[in-house]
């Protein structure tokens, strides 16, 4: 035979009945085990038996021993799963992907009669100056140290991605509480904005009440300016 691979089956003159009650024994025991002709030793896809999805089978779990039906040999090798190991299954730990999460409380506040999102987006509609510009242009290039200076009632200015708006219309409006959105004023907030709420539209939200745009030509520049 020109071809080790092939093989011819024929029948051969040995006690048949003992053949077929060998064949159903180990067809009995082969659930699980997978029959492989080796390959030459050295081969680079021995190293997985054959199957590369299958990993390295060189590894501890996998026994391999000579079988013999009748006049036919060959190799068995066990890969069966670690799910028929009467080892026990490795304990669940805490944070492990397909434990349920505990869900990270929500922080938002119930908002003032008169102050809901819609309400907030009716009074952009309508308020002729919420920024405080009395004629100003919004484009005018702003220095973080007069963001600083402006903390007062009616002027509390922030930096949000570069744009320097004034917060103070939005306060009461703002979802997350007075509070949390007094962090922002006199400073650059976009760590925090992104750290709470990242999918948040600001530059819609509060596109009435931009100031101005931060003139960083002092600090390093904001990463967003690039892309604008
Ligand atoms: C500067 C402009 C900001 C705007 C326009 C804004 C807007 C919003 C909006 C629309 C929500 C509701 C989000 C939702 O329902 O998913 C919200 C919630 C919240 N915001 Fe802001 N925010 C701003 C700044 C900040 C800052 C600087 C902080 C933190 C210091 C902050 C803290 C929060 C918190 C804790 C919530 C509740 C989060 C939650 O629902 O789990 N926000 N904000």
């Amino acid at each position: 035979m020109d071809n080790d691979d092939d093989f011819t089956f024929c029948k051969v003159d040995s006690p048949v009945d003992q053949d077929v009650i060998e064949t159903k024994k180990l067809a009995a025991d082969i659930d699980g085990l997978n029959i492989k002709g080796e390959l030459p030793s050295g081969s680079a896809s021995n190293q997985n038996g054959g199957f590369p999805w299958k990993g390295n089978l060189t590894n501890n779990n996998v026994s391999k021993k000579q079988e013999t039906v009748g006049s036919l040999s060959f190799n068995v090798i066990d890969t069966s799963s670690p799910r028929r190991s009467s080892k026990p299954l490795k304990q669940p730990v805490p944070g492990d992907v397909g434990q349920l999460k505990k869900p990270v409380p929500r922080a938002k506040v119930p908002f003032e009669k008169g102050y809901s999102q819609m309400d907030w987006l009716k009074l952009t509609q309508t308020h002729p100056d919420l920024a405080g510009l009395k004629g100003q242009s919004n484009r005018r290039l702003i220095s973080m140290n007069e963001v600083k200076q402006h903390r007062q009632e009616g002027s509390m200015w922030t930096v949000l991605k570069g744009r320097v708006y004034n917060l103070s219309p939005y306060m009461r409006f703002h979802p997350g509480g007075v509070d949390m959105l007094m962090k922002a004023v006199g400073k650059d907030c976009t760590a925090l904005f992104n750290k709470y709420h990242a999918w948040v539209n600001a530059e819609f939200l509060m596109e009435k009440c931009l100031v101005g745009i931060l003139d960083d030509t002092e600090g390093p520049k904001h990463s967003d300016d690039k892309k604008r």
